[in-house]
């Protein structure tokens, strides 16, 4: 099974504002974005998706719907995929929130909800019942054995976080660019995850 990871393209948000569910708009024409990434996913090899999955967020949906009208795939919106919930630090920017709010968040990773959004334990959980879906149609139908996810950078983290056996707090720390692919391969006979590619 092949599971291809997309972030969106850029948002229209200030550098160093944070923002995780707040829906904020592409910076860019998402129809010519969407082709763009057609075209590097093609160059990768890529296989083509039997079914595309997307965060409802603008900054995904957007690109996702032309793309699975290319691919002429099966498309679903599941608010699963969305971005952790950031609570009220949403679109305030990162030095403008409580340093101690922020201190306490860092030393609490999985747990703290300083800002009264999802904690991390909460957004891993979330995504994991997609994934679990995920794979158990795909252990039993050839036809999603090629599937397309276009998320966000938390989201495709946690993702590959789960698939690969590492800490969330690793795959944390991997780079990953606006509209950055990310390809993950479950082999048929051992079932284990691999990494094809990351931050494509
Ligand atoms: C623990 C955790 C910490 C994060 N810090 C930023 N993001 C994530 O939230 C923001 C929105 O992502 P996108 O631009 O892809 O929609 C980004 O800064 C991204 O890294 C995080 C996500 C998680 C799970």
């Amino acid at each position: 099974m092949d599971l291809v990871l997309i972030r969106h393209p850029a948002p229209a948000v200030d550098a160093g504002v944070c923002y995780g569910s707040s829906d904020v708009p592409l910076l860019d024409a998402a129809g010519a974005s969407a082709q763009a990434l057609a075209e590097r996913l093609a160059e990768l090899d890529a296989p083509p998706p039997q079914a595309l999955w997307t965060s409802p967020l603008q900054r995904c949906a957007q690109v996702a719907a032309p793309l699975a009208q290319h691919w002429r795939c099966a498309y679903h919106v599941d608010a699963r995929l969305q971005e952790i919930d950031f609570g009220s630090w949403e679109r305030k920017r990162w030095d403008a929130i409580d340093r101690a709010a922020l201190d306490a968040w860092a030393a609490d990773l999985q747990h703290a909800r300083a800002h009264g959004g999802e904690s991390v334990a909460q957004f891993t959980t979330r995504v994991g019942q997609w994934f679990d879906g995920l794979t158990a149609v795909g252990s039993s139908d050839e036809h999603v054995s090629h599937c397309h996810v276009v998320t966000h950078a938390g989201v495709m983290r946690a993702l590959a976080s789960l698939a690969l056996g590492v800490p969330l707090q690793t795959a944390l720390g991997w780079p990953l660019g606006m509209a950055a692919i990310a390809w993950l391969r479950r082999e048929g006979t051992s079932g284990a995850w691999r990494l094809v590619h990351w931050n494509a």
